[in-house]
């Protein structure tokens, strides 16, 4: 692919989380992207626009069918995205007349099977609860995280191959995540930064599954409608706390995702997938 010829992508999004795909196994520009391009690309008035920009790329393990390179708008190359997952898997399996596949990311190797009508569910791995596997700076209880802000106090640390901080609140609504989400992300407890979840527990649907109202600020991207990663830490924080049991309706701004927190340890998110349309960056993008 020569350097002057546009820069296919794909649009794709869960539940309003929305990415630029990029495949750079047909075209290795897409292997090569700086945090300035990812930027440009990602800008919602000069570029393309979106919260993350994930390409996939050749495996390196045999056991996967792609690799998964994920990138906040802010340019920050992350380890870990949920919505995306199910994005390139259905993606991948779509290419592949596959009904499952296994998907390489830095956070390690996910599975992820077709449920049909554009459904996805993918095991996220296990839950990290150790303090350093979030990470925070200091050794502390995960459980009960010393720090608070406004309203907000005394959330549950959850790592998911990516941070997650997540406070349960009477009203999920009544929270100005705008103004309190920037200090918590870069709060000093966070050495990586860490994606913010407000979360209100809902009547529950059935005995075994509870609901749960989610908002979130994610690290590098600020608000966005849906975390597939922040509603898999939200679930596990509540069963953790007792307050839900270990499967739920996690309900976000984008709508909702099915999460479960199996005894081995994983958590399995079910959701949406769909592509917004195809198109190709103009080459100036690329050299931003
Ligand atoms: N902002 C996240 C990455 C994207 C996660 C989210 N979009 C998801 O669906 O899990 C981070 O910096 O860890």
């Amino acid at each position: 692919m020569s350097d002057s010829a546009p820069l296919p992508f794909r649009k794709m999004h869960g539940l309003g989380n929305d990415f630029i795909v990029l495949d750079g196994r047909t075209d290795p520009r897409a292997l090569a992207l700086d945090p300035a391009r990812v930027r440009a690309l990602a800008d919602r008035r000069a570029g393309i626009g979106c919260d993350q920009l994930i390409v996939i790329a050749p495996p390196r393990d045999p056991a996967a069918a792609a690799l998964m390179r994920i990138f906040n708008a802010d340019g920050s190359e992350v380890a870990a995205c949920g919505n995306a997952t199910r994005c390139v898997a259905w993606l991948l399996m779509e290419q592949n007349h596959a009904p499952r596949v296994t998907i390489e990311t830095a956070a390690g190797l996910l599975r992820a099977e077709a449920r049909g009508g554009e459904r996805v569910a993918v095991d996220m791995g296990p839950a990290r609860l150790g303090w350093d596997e979030i990470p925070l700076a200091r050794p502390l209880d995960t459980l009960h995280l010393p720090l608070a802000a406004g309203p907000l106090a005394d959330p549950v640390a959850v790592g998911m191959g990516n941070p997650h901080a997540v406070f349960f609140v009477a009203d999920a609504e009544a929270i100005d995540l705008a103004a309190l989400g920037p200090g918590l992300e870069y709060d000093p407890l966070f050495p990586a930064r860490c994606n913010i979840e407000v979360a209100q527990i809902l009547p529950a649907a059935a005995p075994e599954c509870g609901r749960i109202r989610m908002r979130v600020w994610e690290r590098g991207a600020g608000i966005t409608p849906a975390c597939g990663t922040g509603a898999c830490a939200t679930l596990v924080a509540a069963a953790r706390r007792g307050l839900t049991p270990r499967r739920a309706e996690l309900i976000l701004d984008g709508g909702s995702l099915e999460i479960a927190w199996g005894e081995d340890g994983h958590v399995l998110m079910t959701g949406p997938v769909a592509t917004s349309f195809t198109g190709a960056a103009a080459p100036a993008l690329l050299s931003a």
